[in-house]
């Protein structure tokens, strides 16, 4: 089993206060006095990003939660963190509610924020961003505002009449989960998600996994692909 980093050293812990008040890439510099070895991987100064995209109902968030569980991630959700907004009544909610309902993508910058937020606040070397980016416009402002690029992007390549069968039957009440939506979001999907998909495969960080077949099996391929990537990224 994976062990999860229990305590922070009080100079670590006084970069994380730093790192919540300074903004842009200050988070990079809260782990740069941190090496700890687990199961066998050293862990480096700088976090362990991956991507998690695919289209919408293809099984990232259900993926993550078994990523968590065995290598020690933190899961970022970028869906989450917006309706985690919607709900606390923001100034942006009724913004990001109707931008949700129509299927179409937040501005990068609310995103951004809520990420690098997150990221500050995680206290862990690994992350992973599920859902983000949507869009090259969001994949340019992730990298200028955070200062680096992932370590891997996950993509699940799943049929959509498989994704739409999933979407319509998950059941817990989010706004999106509708006919009318789904077909927007996968428009979406095709349109600006897809080049960022291709971007990172041309660089190399891509890891495609079939999204089919059951979430045991799944998560075998993931497994893979995940373990590959923290070994290169150990490598280095
Ligand atoms: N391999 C699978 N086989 C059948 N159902 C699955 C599988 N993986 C996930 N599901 C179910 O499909 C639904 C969508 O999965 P999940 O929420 O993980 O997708 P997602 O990619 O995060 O979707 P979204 O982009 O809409 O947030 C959930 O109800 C989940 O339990
Ligand atoms: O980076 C993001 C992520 C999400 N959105 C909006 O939220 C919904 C739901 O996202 P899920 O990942 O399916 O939970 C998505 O359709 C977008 O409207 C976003 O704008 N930017
Ligand atoms: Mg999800």
């Amino acid at each position: 089993m994976w062990r999860r980093v229990a305590s922070l050293s009080s100079a670590l812990e006084s970069d994380l206060m730093q790192a919540a008040t300074c903004g842009a890439g200050a988070w990079q510099r809260a782990f740069s006095s941190t090496q700890v070895e687990v199961e066998g991987f050293e862990r480096k100064s700088h976090p362990f990003v991956a991507f998690v995209l695919g289209g919408p109902g293809s099984g990232k968030g259900t993926q993550c939660m078994k990523i968590v569980e065995t290598f020690g991630f933190t899961h970022l959700s970028a869906g989450d963190l917006l309706r985690k907004e919607i709900a606390s009544n923001s100034e942006n909610g009724s913004m990001i509610l109707d931008t949700i309902k129509e299927g179409k993508i937040v501005p990068s910058e609310v995103t951004v924020r809520l990420i690098q937020a997150a990221m500050e606040a995680g206290r862990n070397d690994r992350f992973l961003i599920d859902g983000f980016p949507r869009s090259e416009e969001n994949r340019a402002a992730y990298e200028r505002v955070i200062g680096a690029e992932p370590d891997m992007v996950l993509f699940f390549d799943c049929p959509e009449n498989e994704m739409v069968k999933r979407v319509l039957s998950r059941n817990e009440g989010r706004v999106d989960d509708n006919m009318d939506t789904v077909k927007k979001r996968l428009r979406v999907f095709s349109e600006l998600n897809l080049p960022v998909i291709e971007h990172y495969s041309i660089k190399g960080k891509l890891r495609k996994i079939d999204g089919t077949g059951s979430a045991d099996e799944i998560f075998e391929r993931v497994r893979s692909a995940v373990f590959a990537a923290l070994r290169e990224r150990e490598e280095r």
